[in-house]
């Protein structure tokens, strides 16, 4: 039996305002077997399941013709993730973007519970961007893969790792560098969640941004040790008009919290400047990225870390050789002004060539 309900949001209304209300352009229609179809007055009809059991038997249904490019994410979609679509939309016929706050890469300290969640939000963008491909793009986002955090981990997932119990996926010494030595628990979590992901969407190709460069380092390695048939795509960084990587935690954000914010590209360009004018020592480049990022931090920011690491193994370079290709990254928190506010990481990188 299928039931027909319209889809309201509160949130639609006040996201878009120059739109007409969400609820009012879209219907869902919900199905017995967890699917829904998400149709608009447009010509595209994306489906969201929110099973494994509803997304696969849509999988099977596929033509082998069809190819899958999926888009990994954790919903609060900006315009990095939708560039990531779009590169999927432009190499095969289905692009999956699978939504899930995955808490296996949350520590018990951390941001869980206040991450941005804004799903109406994420499928108007992404039927908008359908209605904006060219006809001559080939692909759309055809399905979301949007489960929930029982269905994807049936045993529970408690923050605290000595109480998980299960398979856990690990990819070492990768996962303890950089951002892996402040949280310790992080890639294991996002190994553990995107091999479940590439075992239920099936995808050729995987698309991921280069923002979390060092995420992408460790899932082709995971791609290749647990020999997935899978290509994983990079992604560039897409940025706000003053350079600030987009990130779905730039919400929290504003005054002049989210202007200091900008110093941690400013340190990475004026370290890639110092690169380019042929400095090759690493300790001088970080330490000019290191004085920027500090001095006009202004006491609102805490570096973490700036390092200069080879993309293979992500050991850390001495020296820049020319055409190496070399990754300079860096992580800082903006720190809380204001009663309320919480501390935000942010992290960035360049590639140095
Ligand atoms: N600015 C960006 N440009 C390109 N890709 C991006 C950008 N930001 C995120 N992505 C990519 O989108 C995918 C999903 O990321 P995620 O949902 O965690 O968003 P996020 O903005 O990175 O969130 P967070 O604020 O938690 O870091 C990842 O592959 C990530 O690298
Ligand atoms: C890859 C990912 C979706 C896994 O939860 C997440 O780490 C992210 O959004 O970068
Ligand atoms: N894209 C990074 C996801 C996280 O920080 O959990």
């Amino acid at each position: 039996m299928v039931k027909a309900l319209t889809y309201r949001s509160s949130a639609a209304n006040t996201v878009h305002p120059s739109r007409p209300a969400l609820s009012s352009r879209i219907k869902v229609i919900l199905s017995t077997t967890s699917r829904l179809l998400y149709s608009t007055s447009r010509s595209s009809t994306m489906q969201i399941y929110n099973t494994v059991a509803s997304y696969r038997a849509w999988r099977n249904s596929l033509p082998a013709t069809s190819t899958v490019g999926v888009v990994p994410t954790m919903g609060a979609l900006h315009a990095g993730h939708l560039s990531l679509a779009r590169a999927a939309a432009a190499s095969n016929t289905h692009v999956v973007v699978t939504i899930f706050l995955n808490p296996a890469q949350f520590s018990p300290t951390e941001d869980l519970a206040s991450y941005p969640k804004t799903m109406d939000k994420d499928l108007a963008a992404l039927e908008a961007l359908n209605a904006s491909l060219p006809s001559s793009v080939a692909g759309r986002v055809t399905a979301v893969f949007a489960p929930t955090v029982s269905e994807m981990y049936p045993a529970g997932i408690p923050l605290v790792r000595d109480e998980q119990v299960g398979t856990f996926v690990e990819v070492v010494p990768l996962s303890a560098k950089l951002e892996g030595g402040t949280r310790p628990h992080f890639f294991r979590g996002v190994a553990t969640v995107c091999t479940k992901l590439f075992n239920i969407t099936r995808p050729n190709q995987v698309y991921f941004g280069q923002k979390d460069v060092q995420q992408t380092v460790i899932l082709r390695r995971l791609l290749r040790d647990l020999h997935f048939d899978i290509t994983l795509t990079v992604v560039p960084t897409e940025r706000e008009s003053d350079g600030l990587a987009m990130s779905s935690r730039n919400v929290y954000l504003s005054g002049k919290r989210r202007e200091i914010a900008i110093v941690l590209y400013r340190g990475l360009k004026r370290a890639e400047e110092l690169y380019n004018n042929g400095e090759g020592r690493a300790d001088l480049i970080l330490q000019a990225a290191r004085e920027v990022i500090e001095r006009e931090g202004e006491g609102m920011v805490k570096l973490d870390y700036v390092s200069l690491n080879e993309p293979e193994l992500l050991n850390e370079v001495e020296t820049v050789e020319k055409g190496r290709g070399v990754i300079l990254s860096a992580a800082m928190w903006v720190l809380p002004t204001a009663e309320g506010e919480g501390t935000v990481r942010l992290i960035d990188n360049l590639i140095l060539q």
